[in-house]
């Protein structure tokens, strides 16, 4: 129920769908107060016009009243659309989840059957088979409208089930040991839930089509009342050839808006259940807010990436969340840059947004992210795509298996040089060696195919094609995660030798913190999608000043010295999805000042070049409370 409300509010469409549907729905039950006739009754005058006096819509040749039969008719033709709708939906979806979720012999035979359901053309099947059942009534026009109505939802379901039954949490489940009742119940049927209502309604408006056209074909049961019958009364009885019009314009009305409820509900459900729907045709969709803070300015100083006020996020059913609030940061060219923080404070969408590759539902809400004084929030997708991989590039931990397995390693890293221009085949060769022995392949693994190669190697061609026209920027999210330990080292270390060689500067993200203060240059920390410091990483390591980076450094191995005991940080973090008034590390901070950081946001002020923290400990306005004496004593041995 609260998932048909969320498709209400969010789709203005569905809305639209679902009022025209109720307002149908309310002329069928309320026929009997709508008319005081019998839709049947033929003791009126015949062919009498519309508004004559009694006669909304007039008579029909048979001296029944129009509008009588109209509401009448919405009951049947309603309940035809919403049963056959439901029991073709029941078929699709349990033979869909079968197919899928049991495979070998017993997706075949589905399959067979689906094909033939498919292959056999719908409108005569539909003759044949109510020229078999004819006489059966209304039953029997379900029935065949079922039976014939349930292959394309099946298709739909089976080819969606198949890719959700090797998700990772539902072979979790089975792994487990979760029985496959429960497994196709609560696993995998909530996932299909969208597509399930959105085959409902598709069916339904296929089942109310098909009783129209066997109705109007006289294969019916032509004795019942529904706007098919109508229909075909109307059209036996030649009421065009009569001038009578209304009496085969208005059934055709309402299947017409009856169709349209059942599409824009569709529309409103996929709008909703598919977020790529709403953001088609942009990878990264920025909505740049009127209400939004002014942009500040970037600084004169030559920043090579400046994001200022950086809002993103993800757009969900259950409303926004805001992964990246507010966020600026400066990278100078040539710095390595590290940003770290636990998982889920906005790192990945921090990265993403400002390089314009946040995936739907991402939305960056406002800000700007400016790469050499252009900011690549305004770009065109055609711009985008020139600057992409020339002026900046990125490597994630998944992009090794964006590498396309039937294709030899040679030609994928030939294709981004190819598609920015580089065309001489000597000077792709020599490029494409040059990068392998940057990153420490040999160059005959140039003509090896993917599946060739380890993961070490695969990412390392990764990054050859990330450096392949020398970006001046490379962002790279937890780049060697998925390798060993040594394979990351000597990753890790190839690409600081080919960043200083070449003065290429590198955004940094990983979970690795120790990692990252031997890597780099400056270290941003981040926290509930805000960056609470940033500071040059040996004056953070010595001397982290935001209570989150303290508590950060002291869940960490120290870089030498003796093994400690570390501790990791009591409490979670807050909700992406709410406004916090005051500082977002005021629940878990020991050293929080009740009253000032739970009410107001600590800005982040700069304590020194380079050295900003968001903290009232260390704000100028802020009078030293106790709390900030406790961090006045604080001694750095204890923390790394
Ligand atoms: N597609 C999505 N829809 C809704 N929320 C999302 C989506 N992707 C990420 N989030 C939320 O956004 C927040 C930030 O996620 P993000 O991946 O940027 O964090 P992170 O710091 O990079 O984490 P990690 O280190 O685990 O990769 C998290 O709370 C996450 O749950």
């Amino acid at each position: 129920m609260s998932g048909l409300f969320a498709v209400l509010r969010r789709s203005p469409r569905a809305s639209a769908g679902l009022g025209l549907l109720l307002v149908l729905l309310l002329l069928a039950l309320l026929a009997p107060l709508l008319s005081r006739y019998s839709p049947t009754s033929q003791e009126f005058g015949t062919w009498l016009k519309p508004g004559a006096p009694g006669h909304l819509l007039g008579t029909t040749a048979l001296g029944q009243d129009i509008w009588t039969q109209l509401v009448y008719g919405a009951r049947l033709t309603l309940l035809i659309g919403f049963t056959a709708g439901l029991i073709a939906t029941a078929i699709a979806t349990a033979m869909g989840l079968a197919a899928a979720y049991f495979g070998g012999r017993t997706d075949e035979a589905i399959n067979v059957l689906l094909n033939v359901f498919l292959v056999l053309p719908g409108l005569p099947l539909l003759i044949i088979a109510s020229a078999f059942l004819r006489g059966g009534g209304v039953w029997s026009i379900i029935l065949v409208i079922s039976l014939t109505g349930w292959a394309w939802g099946a298709r739909v379901l089976r080819s969606q089930a198949l890719a959700l039954r090797n998700r990772d949490f539902v072979q979790a489940a089975i792994a487990s040991g979760e029985g496959a009742g429960r497994i196709i119940f609560s696993e995998m049927l909530p996932n299909l839930a969208g597509l399930i209502a959105a085959s409902f309604f598709g069916t339904a408006l296929y089942a109310v089509l098909s009783e129209a056209s066997l109705a109007f074909l006289g294969l019916g049961d032509v004795g019942q009342v529904t706007w098919g019958t109508m229909l075909y009364w109307a059209q036996a009885k030649g009421s065009l050839l009569q001038g009578a019009w209304w009496w085969i314009a208005v059934p055709g009305l309402c299947i017409a808006l009856l169709g349209t409820a059942f599409a824009l509900i569709n529309f409103g459900i996929d709008e909703v259940t598919n977020p790529k729907v709403v953001h088609a045709g942009r990878a990264t969709r920025v909505l740049r807010k009127k209400s939004a803070a002014p942009v500040k300015a970037a600084p004169e100083g030559q920043a090579l990436l400046a994001i200022r006020n950086l809002d993103a996020g993800y757009v969900t059913p259950n409303g926004n969340v805001r992964a990246v609030r507010d966020v600026s940061l400066d990278v100078q060219p040539g710095e390595f840059l590290g940003l770290a923080g636990e998982s889920g404070c906005g790192k990945s969408t921090l990265a993403f947004a400002a390089t314009r590759l946040l995936d739907a539902p991402g939305v960056v809400f406002g800000g700007e992210a400016r790469l050499a004084g252009q900011d690549l929030l305004a770009l065109s997708p055609e711009e985008l795509r020139r600057v992409r991989w020339k002026d900046y590039s990125l490597v994630f931990q998944a992009s090794m298996n964006a590498l396309n397995p039937v294709l030899k390693v040679r030609e994928q890293v030939y294709d981004a040089m190819q598609a920015h221009g580089v065309r001489d085949p000597a000077q792709l060769e020599a490029r494409a060696k040059e990068l392998f022995a940057l990153v420490g392949i040999r160059e005959d693994y140039l003509n090896a195919y993917p599946h060739q190669l380890s993961g070490g190697m695969k990412q390392r061609v990764v990054i050859a094609i990330a450096l392949a026209l020398e970006p001046r920027l490379i962002v790279m999210d937890e780049p060697t995660t998925a390798l060993d330990v040594v394979v990351q080292r000597q990753i890790l270390q190839e690409i600081d030798a080919v960043r200083r060689r070449l003065g290429i500067a590198v955004v940094f993200i990983t979970h690795d913190l120790s990692l990252l203060v031997e890597m780099s240059d400056r270290i941003a920390i981040m926290y509930a999608g805000e960056v609470v410091e940033e500071a040059p990483a040996h004056q953070l390591y010595a001397e982290p000043k935001h209570p989150y980076t303290r508590r950060l450094m002291s869940a960490f191995p120290p870089l030498d010295g003796p093994r400690e005991r570390r501790e990791g940080i009591p409490g979670r973090p807050p909700s992406l999805s709410v406004t916090l008034p005051g500082c977002p590390f005021f629940e878990r901070c020991p050293s929080r000042m009740p009253g000032t950081c739970d009410v107001q946001k600590p800005a982040r002020a700069e304590l020194e070049p380079g050295r900003s923290v968001a903290c009232f400990l260390h704000s100028p306005a802020t009078v030293q409370s106790p709390a900030a004496q406790e961090v006045a004593v604080y001694d750095k041995r204890s923390v790394v």
